[in-house]
């Protein structure tokens, strides 16, 4: 796997050649059939030059008129077969394209979804939408033209041959002797340096996506801060990039096409030369001669267009790359291992250390053991590290030192799904999908039914609010449709969250859009339904912390207090300062 600095991987191209393999192993009756069907199309297309051929040398014999019908037959006969086989061939290559690109697309979709938060963030998600939109339409192009055309080409060629030596040999002896160098040079040239130059094309390509959709999504802020001019300047950066990457392809087929020209110009320019010089001496009859140079013409076409889809096939294998990566090794989170059968929901966290930039610690070995059921407040000033700790806590971020567990299981080990299944992270910030509200909270449980999901929504006091809406659950919302406030959207999240049923919850800042009185009384509702569950709610507002069972005082990266709310008002502390200038 190629590290591409912060953004996602690309596969090898050993990974590529072995994922064509299986694609080709696991398709192989309809791509055996195609590789017949375009043999039999090319077989047909040589019978014409051959009678060709014949005519000739029959023109001087006795019954030039029956022959001259019958050749011409004959060759109506060979077109005829030649359409309906190729026809019939880019039916089935059509269909083979379709199918393996519908597969790729599903496994593309498959891979995204199993990538774990921080990948993406790293990534940037212009990366993985440029993967999604170019890189698999490039892929489709090459399934359903390069793929196939190529194939028709080493099969025409390979017939082509064959019929020339038999033709005569030294004819054919003739064409492989001055077209192999001439074109085997600029295509090994070309072939060394294309995957590197197009990778980079798309990664420009990437990055401009990237910088545009920053662009779009921060316009307010860019705006407020009078950032237009450093915004263009970025994107101007970014379009440099790419303009000098595309440059780079396209100087590296300026040299391959007018050199693959030359290579098919010049078979015919000695074949004639060499022909004409076999029939002055009698070694190949003018009919052979004839012929000959026919195939030798009808060979310049697949010969330019097998080096020209090289090209094609290079882009099609660079899009690979980028979209096998996506969910590979170094992307995905580790696969499979199956749930605990017993569910005790501690949560440990043992000497742990992270850093966002090498060198510069945001936590110096914290250590942490909640029970299971418990709920625990996290608070301290801002920047102290409390939403980092969260992060790593939910599996998010991994920790540069140390470890944390959950129910006794390592969270760097654990399989995104029963990750997900464990330990759920609420944050400020969530989105609401254009589409029903059931379909945004059946989000995270596809069984729900409407009275569960129901019930949800009335567990984050958001039941008056159901009730009131015209179409009830299956009212539109989202981008275009009923306006979602942020308070609102937030009671969607943690209605989620009700539904997803995890056993550690780490709540951050999750009720910090509502109103102080309505967020008390929504914990307070939110803790019965969640009875039972491990609670990790990093608070702003101290009366979180003073629901719950223990306290954690953050500072610094560092935990420097903790305990219950009475134990750390006794101890008098920075948690009893902060709650008396809050109280006052
Ligand atoms: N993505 C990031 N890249 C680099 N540094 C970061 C990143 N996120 C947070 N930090 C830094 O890590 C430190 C801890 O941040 P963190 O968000 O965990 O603090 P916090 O206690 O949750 O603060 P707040 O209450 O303001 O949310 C801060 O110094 C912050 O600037």
């Amino acid at each position: 796997m190629t590290a591409n600095e912060t953004g996602l991987p690309v596969a090898e191209p050993t990974e590529v050649r072995r994922h064509i393999g299986r694609l080709a192993r696991e398709h192989r009756g309809q791509l055996i059939l195609t590789i017949i069907l375009y043999g039999l199309a090319a077989a047909a297309g040589l019978g014409a030059p051959w009678l060709l051929g014949v005519l000739i040398d029959s023109i001087d014999t006795t019954n030039a008129t029956g022959t001259i019908n019958a050749v011409g037959l004959a060759i109506g006969g060979f077109v005829l077969l030649q359409s309906v086989f190729a026809g019939l061939s880019h039916y089935v290559s059509g269909r083979f394209g379709e199918t393996v690109m519908a597969e790729l697309r599903e496994d593309f979709v498959e891979r995204s979804l199993r990538l774990p938060l921080s990948t993406i963030e790293r990534a940037g998600t212009g990366d993985l939408m440029t993967r999604s939109s170019r890189d698999v339409s490039q892929l489709g192009q090459t399934l359903r033209r390069a793929a196939p055309e190529t194939i028709v080409c080493v099969i025409t060629l390979a017939l082509i041959l064959v019929a020339l030596a038999l033709m005569n040999p030294l004819l054919a002896l003739v064409t492989v002797v001055t077209v192999v160098p001439v074109l085997w040079w600029p295509a090994r040239w070309y072939l060394k340096r294309a995957r590197p130059a197009y990778l980079e094309e798309n990664k420009a390509y990437g990055q401009i996506n990237e910088e545009l959709a920053a662009t779009v999504e921060g316009a307010r802020t860019i705006e407020a801060l009078r950032w237009q001019r450093r915004r263009i300047a970025v994107g101007d950066g970014d379009i440099a990039t790419s303009y000098r990457t595309e440059r780079r392809t396209l100087f590296l087929r300026s040299i391959l096409f007018p050199s693959l020209d030359f290579g098919v110009t010049l078979p015919l320019a000695t074949g004639l030369l060499v022909g004409g010089v076999m029939y002055g001496s009698e070694l190949a009859t003018l009919g052979q001669v004839t012929a000959a140079l026919l195939y030798i013409n009808q060979a310049g076409e697949p010969m330019f267009m097998l080096l020209a889809w090289l090209d094609e096939l290079q882009t099609g294998s660079a899009s690979l790359g980028r979209v096998l990566g996506v969910g590979s090794k170094g992307a995905a989170a580790p696969e499979g291992s199956k749930r605990a059968e017993h569910v005790d929901t501690t949560v440990n966290v043992t000497d742990v250390r992270y850093a966002y930039v090498p060198g510069h610690d945001v936590l110096h070995g914290v250590s942490l053991d909640v029970a299971a059921g418990e709920r625990l407040a996290i608070v301290g000033p801002s920047g102290a590290g409390k939403s980092t700790l969260g992060r790593l806590i939910a599996g998010i971020d991994s920790p540069g030192d140390g470890r944390i567990d959950v129910a006794g299981r390592d969270v760097a080990e654990m399989s995104l799904e029963d990750l997900r299944r464990e330990v759920l992270l609420v944050t400020q910030e969530h989105h609401v999908f254009s589409g029903t509200l059931r379909d945004n909270l059946a989000l995270a449980r596809t069984s729900a039914t409407d009275d569960e999901i129901a019930a949800a929504l009335t567990a984050v006091d958001a039941g008056d609010w159901l009730t009131g809406l015209p179409d009830g659950l299956d009212t539109l919302v989202g981008s275009g449709n009923l306006r979602v406030t942020p308070a609102q959207a937030q009671q969607i999240a943690l209605a989620r969250l009700v539904l997803a049923d995890p056993d550690v919850l780490v709540l951050d800042e999750a009720t910090s859009l509502l109103d102080p009185r309505a967020a008390r009384h929504l914990e307070r509702h939110l803790a019965s339904v969640l009875e039972g569950r491990t609670v990790i709610a990093i608070a702003h507002r101290l009366h979180t912390a003073h629901d719950a069972d223990r306290i954690a005082v953050v500072d610094d990266g560092r935990i420097i207090e903790l305990g219950s709310h009475e134990a750390l008002l006794d101890a008098d502390g920075q948690y009893a300062h902060l709650w008396r200038s809050w109280q006052g």
